[in-house]
């Protein structure tokens, strides 16, 4: 598991570490990891001695980071400048120790097509607001420039505890962070920017609390959360997943929500509504039926919404299901139908699905509003609605009522943004809860797995929602075998 905590805690943290320890013992233990890292990158370029790199150097403890790490990458020889965005209010100490290594300060940025690194401390978590100009200016050329960039702790630009980018913002082959991670090192934008993660272990560990704010699953995590069937599994144990979706205008949301639900877990898939033709023409495993979801049989949690459509049927059937005592996972049209009170007071799990327009049309808010603050928006509609709410989005977000870590799916790509790819979403993540997964787990897990669904449908080149649906086999084998 990637955990991040905010800059407040990790100030906090840090602060109590700090007391214990000599002075400026922590950055050197930043700027030692930082230093290694450089060297790896550098060393798979060519080698470390004579190498050519830039620092960025502004006029917090980041910039001292990178000055101590140019420093010793100085101490084995590579040729090592630093750029001073604020030569006044630099990091004494650090220049002093590169200085005496060997290393010069640049005039400018200068020959940045012949480097073979540059090092990022413009900003680290002190960063406020979106670049100031002479620094935004600076990022623009470094990033024309191609050279390869480590940002120091985050990259200069991005908001550590929110994963937004006002402006311009750094964008890193690598980022080197300290202690811990940091939500915008997770959360998109922000996490596009950072390029591979690299953790150094400053032992912040035990000053940090438990739970942090966020949380990212990993292979092992997802492996461990998986359901299984035992020996003594027969179909009704393993679930029953009930999905209410597709209407005569779209009939292909009902083939792909059971397309996701027949390979989540679950022991059976019963479809309530008008595609049953369709549904049984593809999948013939699946149960159907016709009448109202409340007469449908046996079911352990409910999906319901994909290609609704919104005439009375729909709403009521929405209603139906949401009066049902198991988990209800509602997506898509079923979000513009549900009635607000009822879901607040089911005492069965509720998870909502909505993408940002969805999610700013539930909370009342425009749609900018909801993507300029993704992980507050997830917060507040799990708080208000008293659900477990995934929000869509190339870092998929999931929260809780419950003040839980918000959990950060990883494994997205751009390509999963196709017609008909929540609907297989829908269709697996219910088919988890069916297996018995709580929420939080079903919403992360079926996340992760469509990630890496959509990555084996894909191959590198577009996908369609079949596809994706057809991958998730693949992605379980992943993730059983790491
Ligand atoms: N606190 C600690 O114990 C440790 C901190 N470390 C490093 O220290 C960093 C935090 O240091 P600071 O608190 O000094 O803060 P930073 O160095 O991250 O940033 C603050 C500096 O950046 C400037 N700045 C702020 N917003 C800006 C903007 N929008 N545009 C341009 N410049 C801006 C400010 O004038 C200030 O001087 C961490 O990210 C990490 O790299 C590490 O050395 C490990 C130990
Ligand atoms: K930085």
């Amino acid at each position: 598991m990637r955990r991040a905590y905010s800059v407040e805690t990790v100030r906090a943290a840090e602060a109590a570490l700090m007391q214990r320890l000599p002075e400026g013992a922590l950055m050197q233990r930043a700027a030692a990891g930082l230093a290694v890292a450089c060297g790896d990158l550098l060393r798979r370029r060519g080698r470390v001695y004579g190498s050519r790199v830039l620092l960025l150097v502004g006029s917090g403890d980041n910039g001292g980071d990178a000055l101590y790490a140019g420093s010793r990458l100085a101490r084995r020889g590579a040729g090592v400048r630093a750029l001073l965005l604020a030569p006044d209010r630099v990091h004494e100490g650090g220049l002093a120790a590169l200085l005496a290594a060997g290393g010069q300060v640049a005039d400018g940025p200068d020959g940045l097509g012949a480097l073979d690194l540059v090092v990022d401390g413009i900003t680290g978590i002190g960063g406020r607001g979106g670049l100031r100009e002479d620094a935004a200016e600076l990022v623009r050329t470094v990033t024309r420039s191609r050279a390869p960039v480590i940002a120091v702790d985050l990259p200069s630009g991005v908001e550590a505890d929110t994963g937004q980018v006002q402006g311009e913002a750094v964008r890193a082959d690598a980022t080197v962070t300290f202690g811990t991670y940091k939500p915008g090192l997770l959360i998109d934008p922000a996490a596009e920017h950072a390029g591979a993660l690299r953790l150094v272990d400053i032992g912040l560990g035990p000053e940090l609390p438990e739970p942090p704010d966020l949380e990212a699953l990993q292979y092992a995590d997802v492996a461990a959360l998986l359901p299984l069937p035992g020996a003594e599994s027969d179909k009704y144990r393993r679930g029953v997943v009930g999905v209410v979706a597709g209407s005569e205008r779209y009939p292909g949301a009902a083939v792909l929500a059971v397309a996701g639900a027949l390979r989540g877990g679950a022991g059976a898939v019963r479809y309530v509504g008008p595609g049953a033709d369709a549904v049984i023409a593809r999948f013939p495993e699946a149960l159907v039926h016709a009448g109202p979801p409340s007469e449908a049989g046996r079911v352990q949690a409910w999906v319901v919404g994909p290609g609704l459509g919104d005439g009375g049927d729909a709403r009521s059937a929405v209603a139906d299901v949401l009066a049902a005592d198991v988990p209800v996972l509602v997506d898509a049209d079923g979000l513009r139908l549900l009635d607000a009170g009822t879901v607040r007071t089911r005492t069965a799990a509720t998870v909502l699905t909505p993408h940002a327009g969805e999610a700013a049309a539930l909370l009342g808010a425009a749609r900018e509003e909801v993507e300029a603050g993704r992980l507050a928006a997830v917060r507040e509609l799990a708080a208000r609605y008293r659900a477990t709410v995934l929000l869509k989005g190339s870092t998929t977000l999931v929260a809780e009522a419950r003040d839980t870590p918000v959990r950060v799916n990883p494994t997205g790509t751009s390509w999963l943004a196709t017609a008909g790819s929540g609907d297989v979403l829908s269709g697996l993540t219910g088919s988890l809860l069916a297996a018995g997964l709580p929420p939080r787990d079903a919403a992360s897990v079926g996340a992760y797995l469509h990630g890496l669904a959509a990555r084996h449908g894909s191959h590198g080149a577009p996908v369609s929602a079949q596809d994706v649906a057809d991958g998730i086999p693949a992605a379980w084998r992943d993730v059983r075998q790491g």
